[in-house]
């Protein structure tokens, strides 16, 4: 299979068509066209073909997609078949929003371990995650987790970031306001709520969609 280097914005969209393919073979559907595909993730389906076309021939024109092949080649590319464990950092509002959302239904991840400094929450769980105290971070041996979210207030941010780092984590989901200064080598995906909604705010009133139906 063609494995050429992909897009950022199409592996972006991976695993939204992996999600809505998995809905769609569990209903029974075999295969389906791109335009069908793109009435369901509301992306145009030229995007999906020109997304499906950097992974080589996974559709036939005529045909369209066969379910099950889209989905098991998502599957391995996406690395669904192996559990990725990760830990969160900070268990207030948003790290306890987290760590009750059941991440493995959908996808092969997992938040197996959470950090706070706050003593009435170590040694207790949320689900099936154990707290942590913060000091433990340092020590613990955590070689199988790569990746961490960062829900610590902003002022705690870049230290905890720097152990996480040291800890031999090498890809962090960034919901503080600080911008991290860490490794070249260790991919920080930042999330920040307030700019998605004004950018959704700024489309809305200069770019209105044609059509709008409903969503
Ligand atoms: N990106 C977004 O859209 C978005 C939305 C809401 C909040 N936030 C940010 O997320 C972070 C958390 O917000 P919140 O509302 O959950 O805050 P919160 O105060 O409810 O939770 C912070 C938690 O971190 C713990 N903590 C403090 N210092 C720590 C340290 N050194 N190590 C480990 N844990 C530590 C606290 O005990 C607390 O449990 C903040 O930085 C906030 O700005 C981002």
């Amino acid at each position: 299979m063609a494995q050429e280097k992909i897009p950022q914005a199409t592996a972006k969209r991976l695993p939204l068509y992996y999600r809505v393919l998995q809905h769609l073979s569990e209903s029974g559907k075999q295969r389906i066209s791109s335009s069908e595909l793109s009435e369901v993730v509301k992306i145009d389906s030229a995007t999906i073909r020109r997304d499906f076309s950097h992974f080589g021939a996974l559709g036939k024109k005529g045909y369209g997609y066969h379910v099950e092949r889209l989905l098991s080649f998502l599957r391995n590319t996406l690395n669904q078949d192996e559990l990725t464990k990760v830990m969160l950092i900070g268990v207030g509002n948003l790290g306890t929003a987290l760590l009750n959302y059941n991440f493995l239904k959908n996808n092969n991840i997992k938040i197996v371990k959470a950090y706070d400094t706050n003593a009435h929450k170590v040694g207790t769980m949320i689900g099936e995650t154990s707290i942590h105290h913060i000091d433990q971070l340092a020590t613990d041996d955590n070689h199988d987790i790569s990746v961490a979210i960062l829900t610590v207030p902003a002022e705690a941010a870049q230290s905890v970031a720097e152990t996480l780092v040291s800890g031999g984590v090498n890809g962090i989901l960034n919901f503080t306001p600080v911008r991290l200064s860490l490794p070249k080598d260790i991919r920080v995906h930042h999330i920040d709520l307030a700019v998605e909604l004004q950018t959704l705010v700024y489309f809305l009133n200069n770019f209105p969609l044609k059509n709008q139906g409903g969503e």
